[in-house]
């Protein structure tokens, strides 16, 4: 293993910045060379290449989004897009490519690395955390840091003025972010889009909370629910109250990683090129029951992460 190449690609997540410098400077530390490609998979399309070394990740582990640039790139998904980006790989020599970023960007690297002899690592970082195979992805601790930052401002809003507020969080597909928010903020209701939910279920909930004397709720809302801004004009004509949507968008997505975020980033990167320099790819790098691993890429883009039913429950439970 003589030289590695790192991409970034899919939606930009915290802590990316501390994995691109672990696996920079492990890479460095072990004499290999590493080159960095801009903007995801267009840079190994269009040959964005930029040498890193020691000292060009210098000052980014406290840097929220990523230094390589990214981008939600289609051409990959094409055999056409593919032999280019297997071209520029095998242009610059690179015997391992570390792929940090979420579960698509793992399809693309899977289908990537079957016709080539470039070995392939997969770092899990999405703040969606929704990569099977992976307790954790680099960015989430970070994302819902920060939406619970927000959603301890909001409460104080709904207290006062004894409102209804449905906050919006991300998670299109998901509702990994929208769960552990939800918990953490302790959420009178956590809507995620695994579990279908009737809305007169909803006003049933509100109804009873408020006889108990409950005048104000969050609702915490993974944004793939569907309409939520339909739902909360729903809530307030049929529960009477009022109500507000908050949509806390992509501020979730930036910012400085916590210590745990970076803690993963490092980890991962560095089991990474471990990999690489045993000469294994078709991995990703995983966190299972408090250690770092690696897993099968295919068995990992093969299957849907499941989501903990039991967190939806103590939640509700905890809410009461
Ligand atoms: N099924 C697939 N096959 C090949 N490539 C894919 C596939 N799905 C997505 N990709 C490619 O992977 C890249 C990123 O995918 P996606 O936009 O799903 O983000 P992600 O990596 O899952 O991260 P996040 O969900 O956090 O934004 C894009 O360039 C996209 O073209
Ligand atoms: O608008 P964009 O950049 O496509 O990102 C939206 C998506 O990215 C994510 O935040 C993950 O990065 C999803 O939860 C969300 O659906
Ligand atoms: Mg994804």
């Amino acid at each position: 293993m003589k030289t590695i190449g790192i991409v970034t690609s899919g939606g930009d997540a915290p802590g990316m910045n501390a994995a691109i410098r672990a696996v920079t400077r492990i890479a460095a530390y072990n004499g290999m060379s590493v080159i960095g490609f801009e903007r995801g998979w267009e840079g190994l399309i269009s040959g964005l290449v930029r040498p890193l070394n020691a000292r060009s990740v210098s000052g980014i582990i406290n840097m929220g989004g990523t230094i390589l640039h990214t981008t939600r790139c289609p051409h990959i998904q094409t055999s056409e897009g593919r032999a280019k980006a297997a071209a520029c790989l095998a242009k610059h020599k690179v015997d391992g490519l570390v792929v940090i970023g979420g579960d698509g960007s793992f399809r693309a690297a899977r289908a990537l690395g079957e016709k080539i002899d470039t070995l392939m690592v997969g770092v899990p970082a999405t703040i969606d955390n929704d990569v099977y195979g992976t307790d954790e992805t680099i960015g989430f601790d970070t994302a819902v840091d920060t939406a619970i930052g927000m959603v301890d401002k909001i409460r104080d809003t709904a207290i006062s003025h004894e409102r209804m507020f449905i906050v919006e969080v991300m998670g299109r597909k998901r509702g990994f972010l929208a769960s552990m928010v939800g918990l953490t903020v302790g959420a009178e209701i956590i809507l995620v889009p695994e579990v279908p939910f009737k809305e007169q279920r909803l006003f049933d909930i509100i109804r009873a909370n408020e006889s108990m004397g409950k005048r104000s709720a969050i609702i915490i809302a993974a944004e793939g629910i569907g309409d939520t801004r339909k739902l909360a004009l729903d809530i307030e004509e049929n529960t009477g109250l009022e109500t507000r949507l908050s949509v806390l968008g992509y501020a979730q997505r930036g910012g400085s990683p916590t210590a745990r975020s970076r803690y993963l980033a490092s980890e991962f990167g560095s089991k990474a090129v471990e990999l690489l320099s045993d000469d294994k790819g078709g991995l990703i790098t995983t966190l299972r029951e408090g250690r770092v691993m690696s897993f099968s890429l295919e068995e990992s883009v093969r299957t849907e992460k499941p989501l903990d039913p039991a967190i939806l429950k103590l939640a509700e439970i905890l809410a009461t």
